[in-house]
């Protein structure tokens, strides 16, 4: 027996087609466009290649964006001023700085995320937004665990009652994906670097969350039979992306998986799209 694969393709084009339409209400009854700024600080080539991605989605679904690039010299002030002004431009309705910043400006990384308006926060960094999420307002979720709810949603696996396990604790990952599943009534238990028996754990996981950010960290041994596996992992290794699963060892076990490229990556532009359109709705209180 395989594993059923969950190919991100066809539910990141479900979720484009269900944006753009609302896109186009935008438009016909209330005349607004909604916009997107994505500000991309260096020279990293992964980062640019995720940016150029994100203003050609946007140009497909008819989302206005704008790619900020700022040098990796630029001082802290310089890009907090730029924040400012996307804060007060009625053309911009979410605002997201790309991750990670050069190593000269990682300790400011809070003040900046801080420092965007909260309404416009489409990636759902900003402490208001986290703290919302962990209070069930689910407005602005992060674009990669919105996907990967989106993604069990759209393919009818049920989440309440089940043992979810999250492999990870990162902010942009790891934190919301347990808010989220909890939210929707799973028992969610979260492993991390200091876990041990951390593959015991995992094999009670009906449903298992790997992020990581470890080629091939999640093996055969660690999944319950049956058990549906969602990889978040983007690696590169010898040149190839790979996730944080095993992925050949595992859909041999697994009930259904994601694979990577061509999972819940594809996703997390796609509910970027959709961020954007719900901010530029509150911003316009409609709905
Ligand atoms: N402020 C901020 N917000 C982010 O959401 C953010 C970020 N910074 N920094 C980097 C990570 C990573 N990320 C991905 C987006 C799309 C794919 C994606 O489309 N992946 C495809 C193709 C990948 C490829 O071929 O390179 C796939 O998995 O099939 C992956 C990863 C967003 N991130």
């Amino acid at each position: 027996m395989s594993a059923q694969i969950l190919a991100g393709k066809n539910f990141a084009a479900q979720i484009k087609e269900n944006t753009k339409r609302d896109i186009d209400v935008l438009k016909r009854d209330y005349d607004i466009i909604p916009g997107l700024a994505v500000i991309i600080v260096g020279e990293n080539p992964a980062s640019q290649v995720y940016v150029a991605n994100k203003h050609r989605a946007c140009a497909e679904i008819g989302i206005y964006s704008e790619v900020i690039h700022m040098p990796a010299s630029i001082g802290k002030d310089a890009l907090l001023d730029k924040i400012a002004s996307l804060n007060e431009n009625d053309k911009i309705h979410g605002i997201l700085v790309q991750l990670p910043l050069p190593d000269a400006m990682k300790a400011d990384e809070a003040e900046i995320l801080n420092a965007i308006d909260p309404a416009k926060d489409v990636d759902g960094f900003h402490p208001v937004n986290v703290g919302k999420l962990t209070i069930g307002d689910e407005h602005l979720v992060p674009c990669t665990p919105a996907g990967c709810m989106k993604m069990l949603e759209m393919a009818g696996i049920g989440i309440a009652g089940k043992q979810a396990v999250v492999i990870g604790r990162s902010n942009i990952v790891g934190k919301p994906m347990f808010h989220l599943l909890l939210a929707r009534n799973a028992t969610v238990t979260v492993c991390h670097s200091r876990t041990g028996n951390l593959a015991a754990i995992a094999r009670q996981a009906d449903i298992l969350v790997a992020a990581v950010g470890k080629p091939n960290f999640v093996t055969k041994d660690m999944v319950k039979p049956g058990a549906v596996v969602i990889d978040v992992g983007i690696n590169r290794l010898d040149g190839k992306l790979v996730g944080d699963v095993d992925f050949e060892q595992v859909k041999s076990v697994a009930g259904a998986i994601t694979p990577v490229p061509g999972g819940v990556g594809l996703l997390t532009i796609a509910m970027l799209l959709s961020n954007t359109v719900k901010a530029a709705c509150l911003i316009h209180q409609v709905n």
